[in-house]
């Protein structure tokens, strides 16, 4: 009963790789909606039937405690209410840190399907073979597991899929690839507090989300609406990493802080939840980001090193003295 699970879902990675160089290749959803489509509705049909297969609670729902997710302790979420504040290098320095610092069994899974950075910042690239059981196997690097769309794209074609098809995407992600035993499962979102990050945090078996904002006004007040959403949906806050908090001139060594001071500890405050650390804005995070190799790993003494792997320290506590939270509400995952 199990293999035959395993096989259908090996179609179902057949499928995902179609849909996603149909996408790149052809312009997307627009130029040739009926291959896409046709490729993600075999997708959903077979994972679904490998869950059902594989003693699942049928079509059209799937247990987290099934598939490639059956040995991960807990997943968290790294996000932002607003785009470009630097979510995505939070995420990656967390996983790395938590992993190389902190001695945890970390995977990495980017569900910002318009714009994966994973791979760039990871230093990975390729397409990831499947296991012999028809899961994806993820690519790892600085000993973290990592899965992305942006592992199928070509160039520098888009994904234009639109919302139910991105969801199901990220679903196939999370639950179809061969993660194994790991201790934390960190998730990169998309940005913002729209109906697909509402939808993800509502069906993401989450132990708990980190916000991440700039001190800016107006990132604060997306950031607040960020941490809001989480709590309707009943994830735990973990807490707030203010980033890009201050600029340190490395010539005078005078400190500025570019985007104002106070307003995330401030935000924390009023939400009840800890700041977690304050990351520098500083070149060197930029540049080890562009060629794949986290500043935690070159420069864990400097400031913006500390800052996260203190930042990592804080999470692995908080989830050491919740050890079955994350499944604790035995979330399913719903396949329209
Ligand atoms: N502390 C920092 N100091 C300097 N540069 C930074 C810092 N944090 C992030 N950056 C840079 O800012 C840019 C945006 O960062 P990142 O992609 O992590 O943001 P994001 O919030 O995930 O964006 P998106 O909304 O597109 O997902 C990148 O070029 C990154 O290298």
């Amino acid at each position: 009963m199990r293999s035959q699970a395993w096989k259908l879902c090996g179609g179902a990675v057949r499928c995902l790789r179609s849909a996603a160089t149909a996408a790149a290749t052809g312009g997307g959803l627009q130029q040739q909606p009926p291959q896409t489509l046709a490729a993600l509705q075999q997708l959903h049909t077979t994972v679904a039937a490998a869950a059902a297969a594989a003693g699942g609670p049928g079509p059209g729902k799937l247990s987290a405690k099934r598939l490639g997710l059956a040995d991960v302790q807990h997943v968290i979420a790294v996000a932002s209410g607003k785009g470009g504040v630097g979510k995505s290098t939070v995420a990656v320095n967390l996983a790395v840190s938590l992993a190389v610092q902190h001695g945890l069994r970390v995977g990495l899974l980017d569900a910002d399907i318009h714009g994966p950075s994973l791979p760039t910042m990871m230093g990975l690239s390729g397409e990831p073979e499947a296991s012999e059981e028809g899961l994806l196997l993820p690519p790892e690097n600085h000993r973290v597991k990592c899965m992305s769309m942006g592992f199928f794209m070509k160039g520098d074609t888009p994904v234009v899929w639109r919302g139910p098809i991105v969801n199901s995407a990220i679903d196939r992600f999370l639950m179809g690839t061969a993660w194994g035993h790991l201790d934390v499962l960190v998730v990169d979102m998309p940005p913002g507090t729209g109906d697909a990050q509402i939808g993800l945090g509502q069906r993401l078996p989450l132990a708990g989300a980190v916000i991440v904002s700039t001190p800016q006004d107006v990132a604060l007040l997306d950031a607040r609406r960020g941490a809001q959403m989480f709590r309707k949906v009943h994830v735990p806050l973990l807490g707030l990493v203010e980033n890009m908090a201050y600029y340190c001139c490395p010539n005078c060594g005078h400190q500025d802080n570019i985007f104002g001071s106070g307003g995330v500890a401030a935000a924390a405050e009023d939400l009840g939840v800890p700041l977690l650390g304050q990351v520098p804005l500083n070149g060197q995070i930029r540049h080890q980001s562009d060629v794949g190799v986290p500043i935690v790993m070159t420069a864990p003494d400097s400031p913006a090193g500390q800052a996260y792997s203190s930042i990592a320290g804080q999470v692995k506590a908080r989830l050491s003295s919740a050890p079955c939270e994350a499944f604790a509400k035995q979330p399913t995952i719903t396949i329209d």
